[in-house]
């Protein structure tokens, strides 16, 4: 079944438009790349999959459910949409502990699992305002699989990693298909394309090619 359905969706941002008639079907046990130049609108298209940007007109269908109709963001989506703003005085636990308790849905240890599964330390009492690039994008990621969620949105995911880094949320990523998951992922990496993906996207200008 259709797990990600997207019907003639546009966007524009003043008279700048930045995606034009999209039309996207995407099912569970793939990884979707989408790959275009800087600027050609795979975040935009991101962020409305996402439910965090509404789209001008066209239909965003997740699990059957309609977007901004039936629900106003989706249900068991998980994303990394840029670097997160993590409170920088809190360990990396505290901070996705308090992510948790927002979205009221899992326990300590789901969160600590997810800190151990992008190569944490869960039980480090260091500050995120401490951590390295990659340590935080790897935080990101984390966030993004706490809730262990059908759909995985995630836009650059290997920035700043180093090369174990990098091998490690391929691997991670791997494992999440074999469990079925959908995942979305941009990369200028031709080679995580390459390895990781089922299907590739290419977006020019805003057409989906
Ligand atoms: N909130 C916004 N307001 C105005 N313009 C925006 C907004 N968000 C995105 N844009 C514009 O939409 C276009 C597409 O941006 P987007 O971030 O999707 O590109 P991208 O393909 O992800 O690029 P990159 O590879 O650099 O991350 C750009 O011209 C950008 O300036």
């Amino acid at each position: 079944m259709e797990k990600i359905e997207l019907i003639g969706v546009n966007k524009s941002f003043k008279e700048e438009k930045v995606l034009k008639d999209i039309c996207l079907t995407l099912t569970d046990n793939k990884i979707y790349g989408f790959v275009g130049r800087n600027g050609s609108g795979k975040s935009v298209l991101f962020k409305i999959i996402c439910g965090y940007v509404i789209a001008d007109s066209g239909k965003i269908m997740i699990d059957g459910k309609e977007l901004g109709k039936d629900m106003d963001f989706p249900e068991g989506l998980g994303a990394l949409i840029e670097t997160p703003g993590f409170i920088w005085y809190q360990s990396g636990f505290e901070n996705l502990r308090y992510l948790a308790r927002i979205r009221n849905k899992i326990n300590d240890a789901q969160v600590k699992d997810a800190i151990r599964q992008v190569g944490l330390n869960p039980d480090s009492k260091k500050w995120v305002g401490k951590y390295s690039m990659g340590m935080k994008q790897r935080l990101g990621i984390a966030q993004a699989i706490m809730e262990n969620p059908d759909i995985l949105v995630l836009d650059e995911p290997m920035n700043a990693l180093d090369e174990e880094g990098v091998e490690e949320i391929r691997q991670l990523l791997l494992k999440y298909r074999q469990l079925g998951r959908c995942i979305l992922i941009t990369s200028h990496n031709r080679e995580d394309i390459e390895i990781l993906c089922d299907e590739v996207f290419e977006i020019k200008s805003g057409v989906l090619q």
